[in-house]
């Protein structure tokens, strides 16, 4: 049986109110010491929360959720208190001094509630997005996997293939008595459906995981064409020095933002050109890199001349210094910002219009394996009943990646790299 866990479950520090979980067999005893006689379960109940000698800590909100219809699935009590410092130090220290309580590890709560089925690990990583999501589009996209979505998905590619096989091995255990239908066409029809399925999710997956991490965004061009102005008129802060001197920049200076509900890291590099200065041509490399990397390049030209690189499909190339010429962009007067973040955006949106449900590496990792067990699996099919054993190995194989998918096996390998990730008292 677990042990009882607990831990502050908002942030560190003053704020209106705290809430403090207790998770396991003990929770309801341990939270009657605290608080008296606890209210039913999903209720609430505003009790005053005493030591073990009597004494007044504070008056809190008590909620109890029983066994099987809490978070994590055990018997749960919340206790909301007034949010300072030393009530919640109190409270804690109450808590550790009771018998069979810890103090709980990094995402333990979450992990009970993965281990006692209350979710897949698939919403654990979706769960560990929503609490790291800083944009709108962050956040819907995690709030899709914690609901379950990609679980779904993965069920019904499972249930396509346990039919499948189960065809093939019909066919495989009556083999010595009459000859039995053909199952080959209806198997074909099943693979290829989650073949086609899967390739589609697999595609959108390099566009999700880039609104988990963030596009990167760099901007290009020759020295002193203002790419620092613009990455400050941009940013709406003094992120990077600049100067009328050439090569002001050699470093890479990047600036997190959220523009229209996408996160972008914007990229200043210095400015491209042949140069002696050794520093200097460092950072012109660096630059290059960087630029290459990037998702997204946005090259500042002045009138008649090169961009310095050749910019790619969906590169973004203006004209610096627009305050001069009329047109274009201006980091110092702000002419063109507007236009060039809807561009930028414009750009970026396309890009993430067919992001899967997946969203992480592990995910793609998961169906490419399944995959190329399918492509195998179909290959064997051609060559008749004889190969139907192997095929249905193979089907059986794409089974078990996709099972990875929501951790319904090969999980301990990933479990405690996913459960890190999590703040304590989650
Ligand atoms: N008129 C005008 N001057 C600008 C504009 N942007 C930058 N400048 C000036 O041009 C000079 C160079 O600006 P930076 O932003 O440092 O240029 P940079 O491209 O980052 O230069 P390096 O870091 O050397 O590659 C500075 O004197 C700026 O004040 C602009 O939009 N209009
Ligand atoms: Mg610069």
């Amino acid at each position: 049986m677990n042990d009882t866990i607990f831990a502050l479950a908002t942030a560190r520090g003053r704020a209106g109110v705290a809430v403090i979980r207790i998770s396991g067999p003990r929770a309801p005893e341990s939270g009657e010491r605290l608080a008296g006689p606890l209210p039913a379960p999903r209720q609430t109940a505003l009790r005053v929360l005493r030591r073990a000698d009597g004494e007044a800590i504070d008056q809190a909100l008590v909620l109890r959720f029983a066994a099987g219809a809490s978070f994590t699935g055990e018997e749960v009590v919340e206790l909301q208190t007034h949010g300072s410092t030393a009530v919640v130090a109190a409270i804690l220290r109450e808590l550790s001094e009771q018998p069979g309580l810890r103090m709980a590890e990094p995402g333990e709560f979450t992990r009970r509630a993965f281990e006692n089925g209350q979710m897949d690990l698939a919403q654990v990583e979706g769960l560990a997005d929503l609490i790291e999501a800083e944009t709108e589009r962050q956040r819907e996209q995690a709030l899709r996997v914690l609901s379950g979505a990609l679980g779904e998905r993965a069920e019904a590619w499972r249930a396509d293939l346990l039919r499948a096989a189960a065809l093939l091995e019909a066919v495989i255990d009556f083999a010595d008595e009459e000859v039995p239908e053909d199952v080959s066409d209806e198997v074909a029809t099943l693979v290829t459906r989650c073949e086609t399925s899967l390739a589609a999710e697999i595609a959108g997956t390099r566009a999700a995981e880039r609104v988990r991490d963030g596009f990167e965004v760099a901007i290009v061009g020759a020295p002193n064409v203002g790419k620092s102005t613009l990455l400050n008129a941009l940013a709406r802060r003094e992120a990077a020095l600049t100067s009328e001197i050439a090569g002001t920049t050699r470093d890479v200076i990047e600036v997190r933002m959220d523009l229209e509900g996408l996160p972008v890291t914007l990229v200043d590099t210095a400015g491209l050109r042949e140069t002696e200065d050794l520093v200097e041509r460092l950072g012109v490399e660096r630059a290059r890199e960087r630029a290459e990397q990037a998702d997204l390049r946005v090259f500042l030209v002045l009138p008649g001349e090169a961009p310095g690189l050749p910019p790619r499909d969906g590169d973004i190339v203006v004209q610096a210094k627009g305050d001069l010429h009329g047109e274009g962009v201006s980091g110092r007067t702000g002419q063109g910002i507007d236009t060039l973040v809807s561009d930028i955006v414009g750009v970026l949106e396309q890009r993430v219009s067919g992001t899967s449900v997946a969203t992480r590496e592990r995910h793609r990792a998961a169906m490419q394996r399944a995959s190329s067990f399918l492509a195998e699996a179909r290959g064997k099919l051609d060559d008749g009943p004889d190969a139907y054993d192997i095929c249905a190995e193979e089907l059986r194989g794409a089974i078990r990646a996709l099972e990875s998918l929501t951790g319904r096996i090969d999980v301990e390998s990933v479990l405690g790299e996913i459960f890190a990730s999590f703040c304590i008292g989650k």
